[in-house]
């Protein structure tokens, strides 16, 4: 590969969507632009500008998001944030940043798909970014086969009922489960419409960047060259699909992309635990609270266990604790409104990891090798939680949080010795030194590609620009034929 640097096109503009699980793979996406001499920039809501810019060494623009600065961002608040607000803010940034033709491309989190029409209207090449696993994505790219074939109905309601495999080679999933599937009717037509939308929106692209790694769901796939993928599972029109995943941070160029303070009294806390005794207790950073009664039946079951637990807690969390229950188990439980997630999951003394299956938390739970007790709640977690479980056995799901459903996971998890090698065994295939190099020149495949077509886009432009000399060359001589030689006949 040539120096970036020494061409004329090195920004890459980054767009992901605003919430913590996409912002850090998206951020970490960038790290490896920056070690490949472009100059990536990201374009972030002001609420996530003011909590990340003073930590990380990417160039990061603010955009308007029209909502309050202490409104709740939500799903659909972001929606319309992302439809009315965006578009018109994100096109005066993205000329200006290409004002002397320096943008390469632009890569875009599929669920910000207005952005994705904003760089076609400003001619500047496009790429989707998918953050999480795969296999989600071509589950929601099966939505106009799935309607067709009546899996499900217009509105995406199932049509089948129970466990079911949507795609061949992918695990069972409960057809209630469908990853649009969340909140009340209403809501989950709304969802439904935001995915065909962006579904539609992204047949327009000629790559897609993949925060995933080839799972065992590929065969609808064929593989042109490389690292490459070619979808040609569906009639539609889809992108070449670019797994460059699971991305991992470059030292130095993110310290800490977190939204919230960390609380790293927990390492310390940490260091005073047996080692493989702690359980790990989070639910991520975007899944909306899953109850009072719940909780209070989780934190009562962690209680009766007596053993030590770290439990990740924010503000919007703690309602059905029972009454002072924080100082009462203090000496057997800590509890933090934001932890240091990946130092937490490399300590010794955490055991297993009881997880809502966000695909960050997976992939960082792989990376440092722990088992999963697997809570599911929304959107993609099911199915990642399928291929925990069924596919890779690294894991075990609790349906219910009494005392026995988590003591008999628990003893699943712990006492299964086969369960330690094959998690060493998919740390190897997913991020080992050959799973890595691979990724790597998968991303440099993609810089190539977008390359080609910068200079492709070059003789295009002479043929254009020649094309319109000769029509006006035409125009002239026809013009000047009927003023001067014409009515001398
Ligand atoms: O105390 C904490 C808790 C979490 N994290 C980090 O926050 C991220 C959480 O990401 P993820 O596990 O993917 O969960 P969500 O934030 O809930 O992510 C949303 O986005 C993901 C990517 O699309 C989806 O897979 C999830 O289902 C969806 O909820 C991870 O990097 C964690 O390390 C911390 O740093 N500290």
């Amino acid at each position: 590969m040539g120096n970036i640097k020494a061409t004329r096109r090195s920004k890459i503009i980054l767009v992901p969507y605003p919430a913590q699980g996409h912002v850090t793979p998206m951020l970490k996406l960038a790290s490896a632009f920056l070690s490949h001499g472009f100059d990536p920039v990201m374009i972030v809501p002001e609420f996530i500008h003011r909590r990340i810019i003073s930590s990380i060494e990417i160039s990061c623009v603010s955009v308007p998001d029209g909502l309050q600065m202490d409104a709740p961002r939500d799903f659909f608040a972001n929606e319309k944030a992302i439809e009315s607000c965006l578009p018109i803010h994100l096109k005066g940034i993205v000329h200006r940043l290409d004002e002397d033709g320096e943008v390469a491309c632009m890569v875009v989190d599929l669920l910000v798909s207005s952005a994705i029409e904003v760089g076609h209207r400003c001619g500047v090449p496009v790429a989707g970014f998918w953050p999480a696993m795969l296999a989600t994505y071509q589950l929601v790219s099966a939505i106009p086969d799935m309607t067709r074939v009546g899996l499900i109905s217009d509105n995406g309601n199932p049509q089948v009922f129970g466990p079911a495999k949507f795609l061949h080679n992918q695990p069972l999933l409960s057809s209630e489960k469908l990853p649009w599937l969340i909140g009340c009717p209403s809501a989950r037509k709304a969802r439904f419409k935001f995915w065909t939308r962006t579904m539609e929106r992204s047949k327009s692209l000629q790559w897609l960047l993949v925060n995933s790694f080839l799972e065992d769901s590929v065969d609808d796939h064929v593989k042109p060259q490389n690292g490459a993928l070619l979808n040609n599972h569906s009639r539609n029109r889809q992108p070449v699909v670019f797994p460059v995943g699971p991305l991992r941070s470059k030292h130095g160029t993110l310290k800490n992309p977190s939204f919230w303070l960390e609380d790293t009294s927990c390492l310390q806390w940490l260091d005073k635990q047996n080692p493989g005794s702690v359980i790990y207790v989070s639910f991520g950073s975007w899944v909306s609270p899953i109850g009072e009664g719940k909780m209070t039946g989780l934190a009562l079951t962690l209680e009766a266990l007596g053993r030590p637990f770290m439990w990740v807690l924010g503000d919007g969390w703690r309602k059905g604790l029972p009454a002072g229950y924080i100082d009462r188990v203090s000496k057997q439980g800590k509890v933090v409104s934001w932890a240091p997630q990946m130092e937490v999951l490399q300590h010794k003394a955490v055991g297993c990891y009881l997880t809502h299956c966000g695909w960050n938390s997976t992939m960082e739970a792989i990376q440092c090798q722990k088992r999963l007790l697997c809570y599911p709640v929304a959107g993609d977690q099911f199915l990642n939680c399928g291929y925990i479980v069924q596919k890779w056995r690294i894991g075990v799901q609790i349906n219910e949080f009494g005392l026995k459903d988590i003591e008999e996971g628990l003893k699943t998890v712990m006492e299964d010795n086969e369960m330690g090698c094959r998690l060493k065994t998919l740390y190897e295939k997913t991020m080992g030194e050959e799973a890595s190099s691979k990724t790597r020149s998968t991303l440099t495949e993609f810089i190539d590609d977008i390359q080609r077509t910068d200079e492709s886009a070059i003789p295009l432009a002479l043929e254009i620009l020649s094309s319109l000399l000769n029509a006006l060359r035409f125009f002239m001589t026809s013009l000047i034929w009927i003023i001067w030689i014409g009515p001398r006949f």
